[in-house]
């Protein structure tokens, strides 16, 4: 099951980013193996009790005027709509209720989403109650009052938050189609891509950067098997605002690949591979998500013998935190090797869910110990009792270990090689749970 995305709606100064931060807290997982990929305090994975989500903080900078605040609300408000499975209207108990709360609520009530309405700033609930209540006024809902300076109240308001996680996650695992995400950098021809596969001119393509419309879903059948198109082609809110345009298109990119099986990051062959392209794969790295990298506009490019190689290896350093990516060169325009992306598609979702016994893999497990002597740190040497796969989607591995400190990361890199050369898992990231056990006497 995909987690569900929480998103945090507020005007300026109310304390979004505060919240944020007490919400995500310790359980921001940093993930160390992504060198290159610094991660933006726009979203965080979070988990309370037994949940875990994908809280987003839609804030962006200060506006200077009340028109400003507004719009930007509005843009807050509508990404948040389209990409959240539940809202956090953030208010702010001194500034009182303002016009903007007002219509940005009638947007949040009509999108008919789950909103759950909290009150910061309450640092005494005793003095304040009555200011709390104004809030009923907006008419959605009860008002949760926090103090997220002082951690106060935050419980009640996840416990709200995941009322509806309950209700509402249900309902799309019935659905078995794979579910592929189109994501790159704008102008890269994403749009085109989903229209060449989809047949119609669904989405509007156009030279300028970030113009077409929002991610929709499309169902798409091809030789004969059904998959859902996760598209995050431009952006309809159409800011002028610049770091907002930054800010929604990774949120579009977070939400659009955690929903997915596979992931087609899309480069623009005469670009090449930048920063911001590690950035986006960084993502699909970091949930576990199949990755094919898409090189498109290859119909554009002069090319020879090894034109293909040259790039891919280019790639492959920027990349280099996922080396077990998928590669197909391809053209929108004239739908050149879409059948092979089709094809590794297919290839990706059935490793992403291969299970391997757990006899085989301790035989894998053995051999690989033998030929490479594990690593010891003052004269005590790590011993790798046993090895078990808990979980597929993506491919996850327990080790049991005598001493977590001396399993280093090159070490459980070696590890991981030996299984990928005996099985495959050609295109899907692996995890590996390191685990102390005492030693057998
Ligand atoms: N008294 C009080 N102050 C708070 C509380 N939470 C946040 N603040 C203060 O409110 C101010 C704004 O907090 P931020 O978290 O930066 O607000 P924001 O909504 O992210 O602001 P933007 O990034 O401008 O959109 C800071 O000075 C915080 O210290 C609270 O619970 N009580
Ligand atoms: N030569 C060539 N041009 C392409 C190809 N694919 C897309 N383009 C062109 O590249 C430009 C951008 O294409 P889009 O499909 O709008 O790109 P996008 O990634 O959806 O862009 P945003 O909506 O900004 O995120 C358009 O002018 C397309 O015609 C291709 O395979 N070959």
């Amino acid at each position: 099951m995909s987690k569900p995305i929480v998103a945090i709606v507020g005007r300026p100064n109310v304390g979004k980013s505060t919240l944020f931060n007490v919400i995500a807290g310790d359980s921001i997982a940093i993930v160390k193996d992504t060198p290159g990929v610094t991660r933006d305090r726009i979203y965080a994975d979070c988990s309370w009790l037994n949940y875990n989500f994908t809280l987003i903080d839609t804030g962006g900078i200060e506006p200077d005027s009340s028109d400003v605040i507004l719009s930007q609300m509005r843009d807050q408000a509508q990404i948040a709509i389209d990409t959240a499975d539940v809202i956090i209207f953030l208010v702010d108990v001194r500034q009182g209720l303002t016009d903007a709360d007002g219509k940005v609520a009638d947007m949040l009530r009509r999108s008919q989403k789950p909103v759950v309405l909290c009150v910061n700033k309450v640092d005494s609930f005793k003095k304040m109650e009555a200011d709390v209540y104004e809030f009923y006024n907006l008419g959605i809902g009860d008002p949760i009052p926090v103090s997220a300076s002082n951690h106060q109240g935050v419980g009640d308001l996840l416990e709200a938050v995941s009322d509806h996680f309950k209700k509402d996650g249900s309902e799309s695992d019935d659905d078995d189609r794979p579910r592929i995400a189109i994501v790159g950098r704008p102008n890269v021809g994403k749009s085109s891509i989903v229209n060449r596969l989809v047949g119609e001119k669904r989405v509007i393509v156009s030279d300028i950067a970030g113009t077409t419309r929002d991610a929709i879903d499309t169902p798409l059948k091809r030789n004969g098997r059904e998959y859902i198109l996760i598209d995050t082609a431009g952006l309809r809110r159409k800011s002028k605002i610049h770091e907002d345009l930054e800010r929604y298109s990774i949120i579009r990119t977070v939400t659009a690949v955690e929903r997915a099986d596979v992931v087609v990051m899309v480069i623009d062959a005469a670009e090449g591979v930048a920063e911001q392209d590690a950035k986006i794969a960084g993502i699909a790295h970091e949930r576990g998500k199949g990755v094919i990298i898409a090189v498109n506009k290859w119909d554009a490019v002069e090319k020879d013998d090894k034109t293909i190689y040259k790039m891919t290896e280019k790639i492959k350093q920027t990349l280099a935190y996922m080396p077990y990516a998928e590669f197909v060169f391809i053209s929108a325009k004239t739908g050149q090797r879409l059948d092979k992306l089709f094809e590794l598609i297919d290839m990706i979702i059935e490793n992403q869910s291969m299970r391997i016994a757990t006899g085989v893999l301790n035989e894998i497990l053995a051999e690989a110990v033998a030929m490479q002597q594990p690593p010891s740190d003052k004269g005590r040497r790590l011993k790798i009792f046993y090895m078990t796969q808990i979980s597929v989607k993506p491919p996850t591995f327990v080790v049991f270990v005598n001493d977590k400190k001396l399993m280093h990361y090159s070490y459980t890199r070696y590890i991981e090689n030996q299984i990928r050369n005996a099985f495959g898992f050609r295109g899907t990231p692996l995890r590996f749970i390191i685990r102390e056990r005492k030693e057998d006497k």
